[in-house]
């Protein structure tokens, strides 16, 4: 229990710092007002950028370059030799396998810490890739953005905006330089995903799965190998998949690690579920699918992401074109219920559109898409054995199930405002289809996610299955090439743009308790069944990795572990979209009292 609980005093976004600044992502900047820039002292002179220049270790996605990817690879192959965890392996293989985006000499002697002049071209592109609307008022009105301190050390990047936070890194909008030569990069990204990640606060985390992973003979692997291994994963799985989200470039410098990865614009699913409730049946094919056709691309390179989830499922927006007769469901409150519009196959609803996955930060290589040989296991292919490494596959299909459910109706499927309550329910597979609010969906639906949620893992669908579920198939449901943005007229659109513009500006439901209860449920859920599934390896396989086990170092269950637990869950929940409308059914008496209801406090 501790153990699980663990996972949670790992550092957590600044909430209020998010919601000043992440809540305002993919903004254009008219120009910088330096009066920002003292946190990064100016400094011109060619000597500190020869400097700079001898810090910086750039793992680019290059043709020019492909021998700093060899060197990566071959820092991996060290890591491998000297981490013991066989399910951590990476194969190398793949890692050629991808697209390249050349860096030359010129996009290195840029200094972004002087180039004004740059910037009334950056507007432009942001502007540009924002929205093709020339009536975006709200560009003119944005705020200068201070110098990050995060673009000292970066090369050939400008970053613009921080859009997203994760436990152990912050992701800025950043456009490529603006006299770089590279042609690749700038004909296909006007602006690009940078996520952050500060050595020193790797290194300060107790208990990070990067800082440290143990594998059977006890050898450990550092937070950079960790890095690195994320790098390459999703440098691999990236590569020839629409639905994952593109691997451009790396950077190692003195403080920082920086991915340079595509940026999706219309920011997390998990914030579009908030926003709207709960996703009708249309939409939550949709966006499964994707997820679907993304994590069969996945296994099928035998790689496992471990962490599927809405918050690393993003987007890009699509037109909105409001419903003529919004439809309600009988447990909905018509007056907070946000209108999801009118869906169009191909195109998608709700303001979204092509979605992808992202953050391989927990993923693992289980077997060589060649051999299908449990890697570290060279010559040991016992059929019970390649059945446990298959097994662990499972863990996304559980997850995409989570989503699934999630996406239907509005909350989790696991969910106790205490910790180890909740780690019983999922290790038991104790969910329901909760009424009123399962009511009206479909019965091919509920097969779906039963199927995905079923608690043992040889039972439970695998992708394929998943991929041929007659729900799923309705009909075809991806989105087309080149139909992205037609969905709606002018004045429609407008109408939804400023709805979402306000749901951005407020970010009291996205970070609600109940938002974060949401959050933390589906953290909590992947880290047991992660722990859960790894134990079902093979001795010495793939069982070595146990979270538990890692965490153990850390976490001895003093009285931290304890005031965390009492924290954790003991929310105030009135204040939200999901809760607000489970008090409301509650009073209007339209079912039965939720068995949810009581755990929470409101
Ligand atoms: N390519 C991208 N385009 C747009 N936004 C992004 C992109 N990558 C990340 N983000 C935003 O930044 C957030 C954090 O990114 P990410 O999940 O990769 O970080 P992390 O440190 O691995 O987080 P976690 O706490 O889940 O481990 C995402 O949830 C998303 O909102």
């Amino acid at each position: 229990m501790l153990k699980i609980k663990a996972l949670f005093s790992k550092k957590k976004p600044d909430q209020a710092d998010l919601s000043q600044e992440s809540k305002k992502p993919f903004k254009g900047r008219s120009k910088s007002n330096g009066a920002n820039n003292k946190a990064v002292p100016q400094d011109n002179s060619s000597a500190k950028k020869k400097q700079q220049d001898q810090h910086i270790v750039q793992y680019s996605n290059t043709i020019s370059d492909d021998r700093h990817m060899k060197s990566l690879t071959d820092e991996l192959v060290t890591t491998i030799d000297s981490d013991s965890s066989p399910s951590d392996n990476i194969i190398t293989e793949n890692i050629e396998a991808v697209s390249s985006v050349p860096v030359n000499d010129e996009q290195l002697s840029y200094d972004p810490l002087t180039s004004e002049e740059s910037l009334p071209i950056e507007s432009e592109i942001i502007s540009d890739i924002q929205d093709d609307d020339t009536d975006d008022e709200d560009l003119e009105d944005e705020t200068p953005e201070k110098t990050f301190l995060e673009q000292k050390e970066l090369i050939g990047y400008r970053l613009i905006n921080k859009i997203g936070e994760g436990a152990f890194s912050k992701v800025f909008l950043a456009v490529p330089a603006k006299n770089s030569s590279n042609e690749f990069l700038t004909k296909n990204y006007k602006a690009v995903a940078i996520k952050v990640i500060k050595k020193a606060d790797l290194s300060s985390i107790n208990g990070d799965h990067r800082k440290k992973d143990k594998g059977k003979d006890g050898a450990k692997t550092s937070s950079r190998d960790q890095v690195l291994k994320e790098v390459a994963l999703h440098k691999t799985v990236s590569a020839d998949c629409s639905q994952i989200v593109s691997f451009i470039d790396f950077q190692e410098t003195d403080s920082y690690y920086y991915i340079i990865q595509e940026l999706l614009t219309g920011g997390e699913i998990f914030g579009e579920i908030v926003r709207l409730t709960y996703f009708s049946e249309d939409l939550s094919r949709h966006v499964v699918k994707q997820l679907a056709l993304a994590v069969k691309h996945m296994h099928s390179l035998g790689v496992v992401h471990r962490d599927i989830k809405p918050e690393n499922l993003l987007f890009e927006p699509v037109e909105f074109t409001p419903s003529l007769k919004p439809k309600f469901r009988k447990s909905d409150d018509p007056q907070t219920k946000a209108d999801e519009g009118i869906f169009t196959p191909g195109v998608g609803g709700g303001g979204i559109g092509i979605v992808k996955l992202a953050d391989f930060g927990l993923s693992k290589q289980i077997f060589s898409k060649n051999t299908k040989t449990p890697c570290g296991t060279v010559g040991y292919t016992a059929p019970e054995v390649v059945k446990d490494e298959h097994y662990s596959m499972k863990v996304d299909m559980w997850g995409i199930g989570c989503v699934l459910y999630t996406m239907l109706c509005g909350f989790p499927p696991f969910y106790d405002e205490k910790i180890d309550t909740l780690t019983e329910k999922i290790s038991r597979g104790e969910y329901t289809f909760l009424k009123p609010w399962w009511d009206e969906i479909s019965p091919g639906a509920k097969n779906a996610v039963a199927k995905l949620l079923e608690l043992e893992p040889s039972k439970r669908y695998d992708i394929d299955q998943f991929l041929d579920d007659p729900w799923l198939n309705s009909y075809d449901c991806l989105p087309k090439k080149g139909t992205s943005k037609k969905a709606g007229t002018s004045e429609r659109r407008h109408l939804h743009k400023k709805q979402f513009q306000l749901f951005q500006k407020d970010s009291s439901l996205l970070f609600s308790p109940a938002a974060v209860a949401m959050r933390d449920a589906f953290d909590i859920g992947n880290a047991v069944k992660r722990t859960e599934e790894d134990r079902m390896g093979t001795p010495g396989g793939l069982g070595s990795l146990a979270e538990d086990e890692e965490l153990d170092d850390n976490h001895n269950g003093g009285p931290d572990d304890q005031h965390l637990e009492q924290n954790m869950f003991q929310l105030t929940l009135d204040t939200s979209t999901i809760l607000k409308r489970r008090k409301k059914v509650q009073e209007d008496d339209m079912g039965p009292k939720i068995p949810i209801g009581a755990t929470i406090r409101e």
